[in-house]
């Protein structure tokens, strides 16, 4: 089974900073980032028929059929090629979400929600301001008292409904900038450990069904594996490095292995996640059994995470 899309949405009312924020984060932590509304209003300026009704749409802050707004991200998210992203801006409302679940909910995993909390003074403080330059039609007392209606009647259930999922991560947003980025960041980490470990599952089911292909495509063009190759760092780049890695008796396993990961740690800083784990391979056949001891050093960039480095010890008998 090859890496599904993990996708965090973000939420908040109009002006709490889900731009700003989201254009940080994929800088800095190596996101994908996706803005329903960006996505709407270079529909509209295309010439495409659905300009006119777009133009009313927006203006009015109304929130425009899922058909549309879903279909613009989907598109977007298959040309990015990347497999972590930030949605900013969607689902805002059920419509929105009951298309998201029946077109994306088996096809991506949504790891977490993000939502900026700001009080109405605040933001309608930053739209008029945003006003001055964006050039957008909706960033008027009008049209921000509209959105804001909107948003607390539609996209705040949303909310509700994510929050009895488990999934909200809320920061406040009224903060400057930074403090909301750090505090934004460390709402993320959860979400990140679970991008970090279904990663490195999909890269050890890569190694054990000899995808060399799918394995090397999530390696950085540097990255290095070491440890039970018996001789210092080699190359994991191409399918050729991975196949000669798994000659050497680094990876352990054959065809089909199943294989459990116990005891992970891991530790992200930034863009780079460190993740170390007993990988035992066995599935009840008593004669393949062994245990690997594994560290994992991963980039995020460009909307994936990257293999930097494996480094890995076999444990001659997994058992006591
Ligand atoms: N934490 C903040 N403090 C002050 N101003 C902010 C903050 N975050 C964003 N802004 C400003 O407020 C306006 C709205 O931010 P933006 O990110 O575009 O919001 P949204 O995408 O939620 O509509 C922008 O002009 C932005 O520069
Ligand atoms: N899922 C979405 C997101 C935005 N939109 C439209 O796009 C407008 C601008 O959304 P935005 O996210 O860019 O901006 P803010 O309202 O958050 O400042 C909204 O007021 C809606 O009219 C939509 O119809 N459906």
């Amino acid at each position: 089974m090859g890496l599904k899309p993990n996708v965090v949405f973000v939420l908040g009312g109009p002006g709490s900073g889900k731009g700003t924020q989201c254009e940080r984060l994929s800088r800095e932590l190596g996101y994908v980032h996706l803005s329903a509304g960006e996505l709407l209003r270079q529909a509209r300026e295309s010439g495409s028929e659905e300009g006119a009704l777009l133009d009313e749409y927006l203006r009015e802050g109304r929130i425009v059929p899922v058909e549309l707004s879903l279909g613009l991200l989907r598109k977007a998210m298959i040309a990015s090629g990347g497999t972590r992203f930030l949605i900013d801006g969607f689902p805002r409302n059920q419509d929105n979400l009951d298309g998201w679940e029946r077109i994306m909910g088996k096809e991506a995993d949504v790891t977490c929600v993000l939502f900026l909390e700001c009080p109405e003074s605040v933001l309608e403080a930053r739209l008029l301001h945003r006003g001055l330059s964006s050039g957008r039609s909706d960033d008027n007392l009008e049209s921000a008292r509209k959105r804001f209606r909107t948003y607390v009647e539609t996209t705040l259930p949303v909310v509700e409904h994510f929050q009895s999922c488990g999934l909200v991560r809320r920061v406040d947003g009224s903060q400057d900038m930074d403090t909301v980025f750090a505090n934004t960041c460390a709402a993320l980490s959860d979400a990140m450990e679970r991008e970090v470990m279904a990663a490195t599952r999909a890269q050890i089911e890569a190694a054990t069904d000899n995808d060399t292909a799918a394995y090397a495509a999530m390696c950085c063009d540097d990255a290095t594996g070491a440890g039970c190759t018996g001789s210092a760092a080699i190359a994991l780049k191409t399918p050729a490095d991975v196949e000669t890695w798994g000659s050497k008796g680094a990876s352990a396993n054959a065809a089909g292995t199943p294989f459990e990961l116990l005891n992970p740690r891991m530790q992200i800083m930034g863009n780079v996640a460190l993740l170390s784990y007993l990988r035992q391979n066995g599935g009840g056949d008593a004669g393949r059994e062994a245990a690997v001891e594994e560290t994992r050093v991963w980039l995020g960039k460009g909307g994936r995470w990257r293999l930097k480095h494996l480094h890995c010890s076999a444990i001659k008998s997994a058992q006591p």
